[in-house]
């Protein structure tokens, strides 16, 4: 069977935005025609109507907590959430029960991947035991069983020597060496960003310095190995500073930021009890939001990332103090991205796709298409932009309902999604979502 996308809205080679007639056959593109194509009898034909239609978008950061975590997400909640965003590859972080820190674990996790996921989802491993140990893992074997890259995200690397040590390894098999940065000892033991809002709501604050001296050190090691060094969730002004210098400098360095390091900061922190504002990195201040905005405006940061981090509403509950660090993020990306980006004016689609298509596949390596054209592997999203919803935790296909974009109305929605060729999501029959409303 043929699948025939009438009228839909691309970015083409140039960057530039047209309105094509669009032919999948098997696992390719085969056609991207301006005029009518007629379709054979038992070709399936889809009216886009002007909807967007891309390739896959990619997410280098997420947490599918299988195993040793289910209660949160599986591989299969994880990626249907994925498909329902529009991804069709996603890099997965290794704190799992066991973490992957040998190569048989790694094959069997990759294998889990491969059997349960919906999409492409490529795995991580840890730079060391227990994500905390000084001692590093076997990478050499790691990057030969498939290591997408190396990563203790949810922990930083608290000695330099560990991450002199990694980086080296890293640089050896020639994969990205991925820095959560966070410096144990200036924590504070912080639930929120340190600062007067912490101190408003008699809540300890963790110092940004945390993250911008480990930083510094890092692309110091990184500079000295020739190491490819990516930052997870950027969140700091000093940070995007850090990180422009370190270009200028010759650093092989990249970075990611949040949709929610772009979108809020801990001025929207009102009370103690809204925990689904409690991640990690915290919300930082209005300062620190805009030098994220800019960094990646001006391309200092590469790329934007989710770090979907699915919570039980059980690990949710409470307040600051006691809640989990992390919210979802797969199932918002795209319409919080494409309203307050686009619409707002501030960036064009061609930059949206290069912040989550074409710069984390260049940066990863990655096999995923990254420009929509005749002969690419049918990995394809679509989105309808003139769609407004509201944002509703019952609609979400993820297990988890911890985002703090709830309610907010946004525009631009996913209606179909493909993974080689073939169909993992549809809008128009979506009944993914299960959540009760008192959940
Ligand atoms: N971002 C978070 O607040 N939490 C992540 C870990 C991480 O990304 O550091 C998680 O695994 O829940
Ligand atoms: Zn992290
Ligand atoms: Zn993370």
């Amino acid at each position: 069977m043929r699948l025939l996308i009438k009228g839909a809205t691309i970015v083409d080679e140039t960057g530039a935005v047209a309105r094509r007639n669009v032919l999948i056959q098997g696992d390719k593109v085969m056609a991207i025609v301006d005029h009518d194509l007629e379709p054979n009898d038992d070709d399936h034909v889809i009216e886009a109507q002007g909807a967007v239609l891309m390739p896959g978008l990619i997410d280098v950061h997420v947490h599918f907590r299988e195993p040793g975590f289910e209660d949160k997400e599986t591989i299969a909640t994880g990626s249907r959430a994925a498909a329902r965003g529009g991804f069709t590859t996603v890099l997965a972080m290794p704190n799992l029960n066991p973490v992957p820190v040998k190569a048989t674990l790694l094959r069997q996790q990759l294998r889990r991947n491969e059997e349960s996921g919906l999409i492409h989802v490529k795995q991580y491993g840890a730079i060391s035991a227990n994500l905390t140990a000084e001692t590093v893992s076997p990478i050499e074997e790691l990057a030969a069983a498939g290591a997408i890259g190396f990563t203790n995200d949810g922990k930083g690397v608290q000695s330099a020597a560990t991450m002199l040590a990694a980086m080296k390894a890293a640089k050896a098999v020639n994969r990205p060496l991925v820095a959560h940065l966070e410096d144990q000892s200036l924590m504070n033991g912080g639930v929120m960003n340190m600062g007067e809002r912490a101190d408003q709501l008699g809540l300890p604050g963790a110092d940004p310095l945390a993250e911008t001296s480990q930083l510094a050190r890092d692309l110091v090691l990184a500079q000295a190995t020739g190491v490819h060094y990516h930052v997870a969730h950027l969140s700091t002004k000093v940070g995007v500073e850090l990180v422009r210098v370190a270009k200028t400098m010759g650093v092989h360095v990249t970075a990611e930021v949040s949709p929610h390091h772009l979108l809020l900061d801990e001025t929207d922190i009102q009370s103690a009890t809204q925990t689904n504002l409690k991640m990690n990195p915290p919300l930082r201040t209005p300062a620190d939001r805009e030098a994220v905005i800019a960094g990646l405006l001006d391309g200092t940061i590469d790329m934007v990332a989710t770090d979907h981090a699915p919570h039980s509403v059980a690990d949710k509950r409470g307040d600051f103090r006691t809640a989990a660090f992390g919210i979802t993020g797969l199932e918002t990306c795209f319409p919080l991205l494409y309203t307050h980006f686009i619409e707002s004016g501030l960036a064009t689609l061609a930059q949206l796709q290069q912040w989550l298509v074409k710069a984390p596949a260049s940066a990863f390596d990655l096999d995923a298409p990254t420009v929509l054209k005749v002969g690419m592997k049918a990995d394809l999203a679509m989105f309808d932009i003139s769609h407004r919803h509201t944002i509703n935790a019952n609609e979400f296909a993820s297990k988890a309902v911890n985002s703090p974009f709830v309610g907010q109305t946004v525009t631009g929605m996913t209606v179909l999604t493909m993974v080689d060729g073939e169909i993992v999501y549809d809008a128009t029959t979506d009944n993914t979502g299960g959540h009760d409303d008192n959940e």
